[in-house]
């Protein structure tokens, strides 16, 4: 669970973003973000990811305060979070199921990493996440090859085998056309509900919040103007926002 409380960002040497922003979100939440362009969607995800200091605000996660978190404390926290782009990060040349696998690189034995093997354990593993997200059959294809949907998948699977409790996902389906954004939507929803993770994502489209968000908060001026359960905005929810 994340509870934040009043978090306020003022960037030098006068610019305010976040204005005494709480909430609290829930396992298994999947919270869809709307806001115009500048509005902070991304300042607030890196403040929440740690990335960013805020001025004012109280941080709470998983029962802990980690506002004053030091150098130590926050590799850890880390660790729970992944974060999805836009254009994720994956190495173009290897197949989905290395760069899924990429995401085990901390928790590997040492001998396994230089000698470059796996265990089948973890190759399972990684198979059953391919698996989860559609791509099962595409496991052996270079991510070069993959559309830029599938590839936000690999993204989304490499994620989770990495054991991420939270994943902060910036806008990721921007580029895609409606059909490809609506798979992987459907895949962070999904997964958000099974394995009970807390899925942050920022949208530019307001059906893709209301069809996939089990919450919607709005942002405008620096504050959260709207935080709704799920379901069609109203018209006057909408110029709140926008
Ligand atoms: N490092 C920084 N220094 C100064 N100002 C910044 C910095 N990062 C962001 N800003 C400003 O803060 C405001 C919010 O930016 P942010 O990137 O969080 O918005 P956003 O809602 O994610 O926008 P978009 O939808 O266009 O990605 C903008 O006015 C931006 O110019």
């Amino acid at each position: 669970m994340i509870i934040v409380r009043n978090l306020s960002k003022t960037f030098p040497p006068n610019q305010p973003v976040l204005s005494r922003i709480s909430f609290q979100a829930d396992e298994g939440e999947l919270v869809a973000l709307l806001g115009s362009s500048g509005s902070g969607k991304t300042t607030l995800f890196r403040c929440l990811m740690l990335k960013e200091k805020w001025d004012d605000g109280q941080y709470i996660y998983a029962g802990h305060d980690i506002s004053g978190a030091g150098v130590i404390e926050k590799l850890k926290l880390r660790r729970d979070w992944a974060f999805l782009e836009e254009k994720p990060k994956l190495n173009p040349k290897k197949s989905a199921l290395k760069n899924v696998l990429s995401g085990l690189f901390f928790h590997k034995a040492w001998w396994r990493i230089l000698s470059g093997t796996t265990s089948n354990e973890d190759h399972m593993t990684a198979m059953d996440y391919l698996d989860k997200v559609g791509l099962l059959d595409k496991a052996h294809e270079p991510v070069e090859r993959l559309s830029g949907g599938e590839q936000q998948r690999v993204a989304v699977a490499r994620a989770l085998i990495r054991g991420a409790k939270v994943i902060f996902a910036d806008e990721p389906v921007s580029g895609l056309d409606p059909a490809a954004a609506a798979l992987v939507m459907e895949d962070l929803k999904t997964i958000c509900q099974r394995t009970k993770i807390i899925v942050f994502c920022s949208l530019h489209q307001v059906e893709l919040a209301e069809r996939f968000g089990s919450r919607i908060w709005g942002l405008a001026g620096g504050k959260l103007v709207v935080d709704i359960a799920g379901r069609r905005l109203t018209h006057v929810e909408k110029e709140k926002i926008f």
